[in-house]
């Protein structure tokens, strides 16, 4: 629940985006508060990615501005966005298929416990160990902890991609395209992951799949050609007249 004077835990204040000369985005302003699920859609196109690569500090707006708590990160490093609280799918893009799962989030976990351990002791070995552990319990992949990365099913590499996210414990997690390529029920299972995930953090997402969005997200901002079209509760979407125009190709 958000209270009056609580702020946004991520703001984009006119954030522009432009790849040589063309404008993959053009001065989009909106907020999420903290504790919130958000879906960002769009047509093919739109500038999903771009804005979820910009909110996730993959790369820095042409110009504009993104406010996490309200403190100014535009051009932050991304690594310096773990380390502050926002983590998002692919934070970390090797997934080694070769090493079983747990050894997977454990490396995740080691990199996380590095930044703060200095002395190095038995704890700080042991710790990642534990988070691991935990991180696997967290996305319901515990039963595949000795399993190779490279044997899971689609749904579960998806999972565990998650899991290594969550590894620096982040207030705010962008999942971009989190059911990509899942069958059916990999799909309601990653819908159930992630209802869990958002009311622990704030989550946004990047989706295509209308339908699992409509079941998810109390709100949800549209993008078109680059630039902020509408936002509002998945009625208040359906139900918009441009929203409808010039993402579900009616009206
Ligand atoms: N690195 C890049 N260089 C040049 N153009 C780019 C780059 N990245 C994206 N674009 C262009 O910016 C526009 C927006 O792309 P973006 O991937 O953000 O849209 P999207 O809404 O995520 O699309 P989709 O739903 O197809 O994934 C597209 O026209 C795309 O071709």
């Amino acid at each position: 629940m958000t209270s009056p004077n609580q702020i946004p835990i991520l703001e984009a204040r006119n954030v522009s985006k432009s790849f040589g000369k063309f404008k993959a985005l053009q001065n989009v302003s909106t907020h999420f508060m903290p504790g919130t699920l958000t879906a960002i859609i769009g047509p093919n196109g739109a500038g999903k990615s771009t804005f979820f690569n910009v909110l996730s500090g993959a790369f820095p707006p042409t110009s504009g501005q993104i406010l996490f708590n309200g403190k100014d990160i535009t051009g932050m490093q991304q690594h310096e966005f773990a380390r502050i609280g926002i983590s998002k799918s692919f934070q970390i893009t090797n997934v080694f298929k070769q090493l079983t799962v747990h050894e997977n989030v454990r490396v995740a976990a080691q990199m996380e416990t590095a930044r703060y351990d200095f002395l190095r002791n038995a704890q700080s070995y042991s710790k990642p160990i534990e988070i691991a552990d935990q991180l696997l319990r967290r996305v319901n992949l515990e039963h595949l902890r000795n399993k190779i990365t490279g044997d899971l099913a689609h749904g579960q590499q998806r999972a565990l991609e998650i899991a290594m996210a969550l590894a620096c414990d982040p207030s705010l997690l962008l999942l971009d395209e989190p059911t990509a390529g899942m069958s059916p029920e990999e799909t309601l299972v990653m819908m159930d992951l992630i209802r869990t995930l958002a009311s622990e953090r704030t989550v946004i997402l990047v989706e295509h799949k209308m339908k699992l969005i409509m079941n998810l997200c109390k709100r949800i901002i549209v993008l078109h050609h680059g630039e902020f079209l509408a936002e509002g509760s998945p009625d208040e979407i359906q139900n918009n007249a441009e929203v409808r125009r010039v993402y579900l190709g009616q009206g």
